[in-house]
């Protein structure tokens, strides 16, 4: 899914939401268990509860990774059946040299070598640009940076000075170098939402992957207050908060409940901005 493609989607479905898939069998409903492949039925009833609420999705690979060899056809399975009006977002925050970053594109961008083709992956800047631009060669695929994260980690080396301001604010100015706001998002933590003032004077076009609401408890009033763009420029992910509202037979219903409540909040901030 391509820029304008996305855009239109926030427009149609007045939603800029993204649900995250980060399933956990200590978490989902014990009835699901008698299905051969549990995770994928609880992501399925995520999915087909909340596709017309949100703009993407993003499976967190840790959690079908953590399964093994299970896990990671869980994750195919997912893939597949994601709808193709949504991005699908794989964060995998990968971070390598040239050769074995080819590798993890390979795995999770060519269909034809591991089974998936995921629009977009989050990947970690440290390694600097030949870390990175593996992903790029995939025409039309997206790169999702971490810039400034929602961890409290995030003041031990993204804080720090480099005399020419933060470290973050290096990597966003390094990394547009790279690619266009076609191609380049980067991730800011919900949690960092005065700082967005800030990360607009620097990456004033992008798309903005904002995780942090929710669980973490990050405002999306406030990151909308700071980091909106004519455009919208933002994707806000919301993983435990929708799809562990609760965990009896209820909980796709109970997903939806807390996906339609969020879609409402970003219908205000969208009219509010005047995008729709
Ligand atoms: O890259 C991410 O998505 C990410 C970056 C970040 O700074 N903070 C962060 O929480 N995330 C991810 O976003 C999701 C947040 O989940 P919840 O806190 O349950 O909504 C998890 O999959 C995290 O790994």
């Amino acid at each position: 899914m391509n820029r304008q493609q996305l855009i239109e989607q926030i427009k149609l479905k007045k939603s800029f939401l993204c649900v995250g898939l980060d399933p956990d069998m200590e978490k989902i409903p014990d009835f699901l268990k008698q299905y051969p492949d549990p995770i994928f039925e609880f992501n399925k009833r995520i999915i087909d509860a909340t596709k017309d609420l949100c703009v993407a999705y993003k499976p967190n690979s840790a959690f079908y990774e953590s399964y093994g060899v299970k896990g990671l056809q869980s994750l195919i399975a997912t893939w597949k059946y994601l709808p193709t009006d949504c991005l699908n977002i794989i964060d995998a925050k990968r971070g390598d040299i040239g050769n074995t970053s080819d590798k993890y594109a390979r795995a999770f961008f060519d269909e034809a070598t591991s089974g998936m083709s995921f629009d977009a992956i989050t990947v970690t800047p440290y390694m600097g640009n030949d870390s990175v631009t593996p992903y790029l060669k995939y025409d039309g695929k997206w790169v999702i940076i971490l810039a400034l994260t929602s961890s409290v980690g995030s003041k031990d080396f993204q804080y720090l000075n480099t005399g020419d301001g933060y470290l973050y604010e290096a990597v966003i100015k390094k990394a547009n170098t790279w690619a266009g706001a076609d191609r380049i998002m980067y991730v800011v933590g919900a949690t960092k939402s005065t700082e967005f003032t800030d990360i607009r004077k620097y990456a004033p076009a992008n798309f903005l992957l904002v995780p942090g609401v929710g669980a973490q408890g990050g405002s999306l009033e406030d990151v909308c207050k700071y980091g909106i763009t004519k455009d919208c420029g933002l994707l806000v992910n919301s993983s435990r908060g929708i799809i562990y509202a609760s965990n009896g037979e209820d909980f796709a219903d109970a997903a939806r409940a807390e996906a339609l409540k969020l879609q409402k909040e970003m219908q205000a901030e969208l009219e509010k901005a005047g995008i729709i």
